[in-house]
């Protein structure tokens, strides 16, 4: 992948999932590190790439902002929902009331839930229980009450011990497809790289457009092609492809 961007950096795009892949699992969504150096390698890679560099994330825009800040690259947020392109111009969905009043009772019925942790991510809702997973079951079946209350426009998201209700009409393939509809992405072939079940639609999507589908962790239930063990593994790959930048 190294020697492939770096030697025809104008052939391909790259798109990047966030959690478990560029930043390391924390035990809760706040307590997430970027490590030092990360934010100028994405930042030179994406010169190197004439720009063609995006995140494709879960996580809500305006906290990947916070994150990478001032950074601010190409991202599809919320896993699809919402997205800025290069020129800086945001999509994001309204405000839906009714998916307001669901995210508040969600917090009512969990609030005595010791450990699990409900994410308001506006357009998007998740419940974490990676600290509390004797809750695991009881919070599976309440996120999918919710999300059959919530109606057709909105679906469920299973992740690393969270489950989600996101928007349904979006997903990371369709954001794919989105950047790849413009410049600095078009004509491109991307390199997607995640971590997980969230991904696989933008490595379905990579896989169908001629470009390459990274996981990271074990090859094993996905369509991803090829794999790099940690998210330590991959910004090492980066920072060597940055220094060649
Ligand atoms: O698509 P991603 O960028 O990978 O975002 C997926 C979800 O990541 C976050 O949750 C995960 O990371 C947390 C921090 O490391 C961890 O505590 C949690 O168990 C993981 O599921 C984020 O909080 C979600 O909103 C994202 O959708
Ligand atoms: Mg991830």
């Amino acid at each position: 992948m190294l020697e492939e961007l770096a030697r025809e950096p104008q052939v391909w795009a790259l798109f990047l999932d966030i959690d478990g892949t560029l930043i390391d699992l924390a035990e809760t969504p706040e307590a997430v590190v970027v490590p030092e150096g990360l934010i100028s390698t994405l930042s030179r890679i994406s010169n190197l790439l004439g720009g063609a560099v995006g995140l494709v994330t879960g996580r809500a825009v305006s906290f990947a902002d916070q994150l990478f800040s001032p950074l601010a690259l190409p991202i599809a947020g919320l896993h699809g929902a919402e997205r800025r392109n290069s020129a800086g111009d945001l999509e994001r969905l309204p405000q839906d009331d009714d998916f307001e009043a669901l995210k508040r009772s969600l917090a009512r019925v969990t609030a005595d839930w010791d450990g699990v942790i409900i994410e308001d991510k506006g357009s998007a809702v998740a419940a974490h229980y990676r600290q509390a997973q004797q809750w695991a079951g009881a919070l599976d079946a309440v996120m999918q009450s919710a999300a059959e209350e919530a109606g057709a426009d909105y679906t469920l998201q299973r992740g690393k011990m969270v489950i989600e209700i996101r928007p349904a009409r979006a997903s990371k393939g369709e954001a794919l497809k989105a950047f790849l509809d413009a410049e600095p992405f078009l004509g491109r072939k991307p390199i997607a790289i995640g971590d997980d079940l969230t991904d696989e639609a933008m490595f379905k999507v990579a896989n169908e457009l001629g470009g390459l589908s990274i996981r990271i962790g074990e090859l094993r239930d996905t369509a991803a092609v090829c794999a790099i063990p940690s998210p330590d593994a991959l910004r090492k790959i980066l920072a060597d492809l940055a220094r060649q930048a």
